[in-house]
């Protein structure tokens, strides 16, 4: 045991849980009022009346758009949405089992690998970056899903908005308005949530001077954990466990019993901020019924209030975005193992603008640890 024991012990804050760690002006999680500010401007708000595209712009600016500004910045977004034939062939030289956050990873890596402006960190390089990262993730993403089914890569359409785009690459069908609208409203609450893990570790990279890129491949390391990002493909793995239909009530109760006698944890529900629910999920609850209804899936909402109700009763503990998350994406018809690059490629806003802002007053993240290994001892004489 290391003499520091014996001395005055600093206090250990684990997991930095309730530590302010620096200023950020561009969200602001209030968990006593269950609100969720974008620059000032409530998410709940924004999902109802302003598209994706424009909360993109807003977190990267500090302000929505004005008309000529959307414009001009929706032109800019739709010329950067191809795949480099690069791209394309890191990919198709990946394994067909390899998770899709892995691909995520990778391809971010070599878009930035291939950036001649990828040194630069000027704020106007790299938010000329941010915009491309974000243009080229939906066909990253849906290139992936596409080639696991064996389909051919769809070429993004440029006369048509983002969400609506996402759904036409992924599936090669011009997509429902309603359902654009559902999917809109995921990306939209799931664009920014303030100094979350992987938000976190994105600005710890760019405190080092490393590059944008380097920073945003970092976060989506982070976020595929099953504790943060990766609860919303793990939320689905339960409902395929427990197996939605008649009776799905009872089997609910009974898989919550086993698994918490396991200690497991329930993955989509809890929160390290919000003790009294997340402030996105009732949106996020009525799109998931919005798209209930459009595909006629009942069963999936008795299972899903049956496991809410069920960790209510037993634990007290509410849901997080990703547990109705989740469903809607299924219910759109994504792959389970692509969820969590959905979730991708909605928070690559929030990520840029943690980058850009964290360079705007830089100072290297370096915490202090307290050492609690053996006391110093010789190494042992070489023979003895
Ligand atoms: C978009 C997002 O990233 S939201 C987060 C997505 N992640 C998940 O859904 C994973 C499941 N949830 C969890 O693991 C946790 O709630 C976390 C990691 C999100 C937050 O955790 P923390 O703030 O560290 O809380 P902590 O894990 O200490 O939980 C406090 C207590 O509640 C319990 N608890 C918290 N969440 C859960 C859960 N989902 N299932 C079962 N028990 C839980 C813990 O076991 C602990 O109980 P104890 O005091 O008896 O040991
Ligand atoms: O804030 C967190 O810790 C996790 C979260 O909800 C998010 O990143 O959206």
């Amino acid at each position: 045991m290391s003499d520091t024991t014996s001395q005055q012990q600093p206090e250990i804050y684990k997991g930095l849980a309730g530590v302010p760690v620096d200023y950020t002006a561009i969200s602001k999680v209030n968990s006593d009022t269950n609100s969720l500010l974008y620059r000032g401007y409530p998410v709940q708000q924004l999902a109802a009346s302003v598209t994706f595209e424009e909360v993109a712009y807003l977190l990267w600016n500090g302000d929505l758009p004005n008309a000529q500004q959307l414009g001009a910045f929706e032109d800019l977004e739709r010329s950067h949405r191809g795949l480099d034939h690069e791209v394309k062939r890191i990919i198709d030289e990946l394994p067909l089992t390899a998770h899709p956050m892995d691909v995520v990873r990778t391809a971010v890596s070599v878009i930035g690998a291939s950036d001649p402006k990828t040194p630069d960190d000027s704020r106007e390089a790299n938010l000329d970056k941010a915009v491309r990262l974000f243009a080229k993730l939906p066909s990253i993403v849906t290139y992936d899903q596409r080639r696991r089914h064996e389909l051919e890569f769809v070429e993004p359409r440029d006369d048509l908005g983002y969400s609506a785009n996402f759904l036409w690459q992924a599936f090669g069908e011009t997509p429902e308005l309603e359902v654009v609208n559902a999917f809109d409203v995921s990306m939209i609450l799931y664009a920014e949530h303030s100094f979350n893990a992987s938000t976190f570790t994105a600005r710890v990279i760019a405190s080092t001077l490393s590059d944008l890129y380097s920073a945003v491949t970092g976060a989506v390391g982070a976020l595929k954990g099953a504790l943060h990002g990766g609860a919303n493909e793990a939320v689905m793995h339960a409902f395929d466990e427990i197996g939605p239909g008649p009776g799905s009530a009872e089997r609910a109760a009974a898989w919550l019993d086993t698994a918490l006698a396991e200690k497991r944890k329930i993955m989509g529900f809890g929160h390290r901020v919000y003790k009294h629910g997340d402030s996105r999920v009732p949106t996020m609850r009525d799109a998931l019924e919005r798209m209930v209804e459009h595909y006629d899936r009942p069963d999936l909402l008795e299972l899903y209030v049956a496991l809410e109700q069920g960790m209510e009763e037993r634990k007290g503990i509410k849901p997080n975005l990703d547990y109705p998350a989740g469903p809607t994406y299924h219910l759109m018809g994504f792959d389970t193992e692509t969820f969590t690059p959905l979730f991708v490629a909605s928070r690559v806003t929030g990520w840029t603008a943690h980058i850009m802002e964290q360079l705007a007053s830089n100072a290297l993240i370096r915490p202090l640890s307290v050492y609690n290994g053996p006391d110093e001892r010789p190494v042992p004489a070489r023979g003895a």
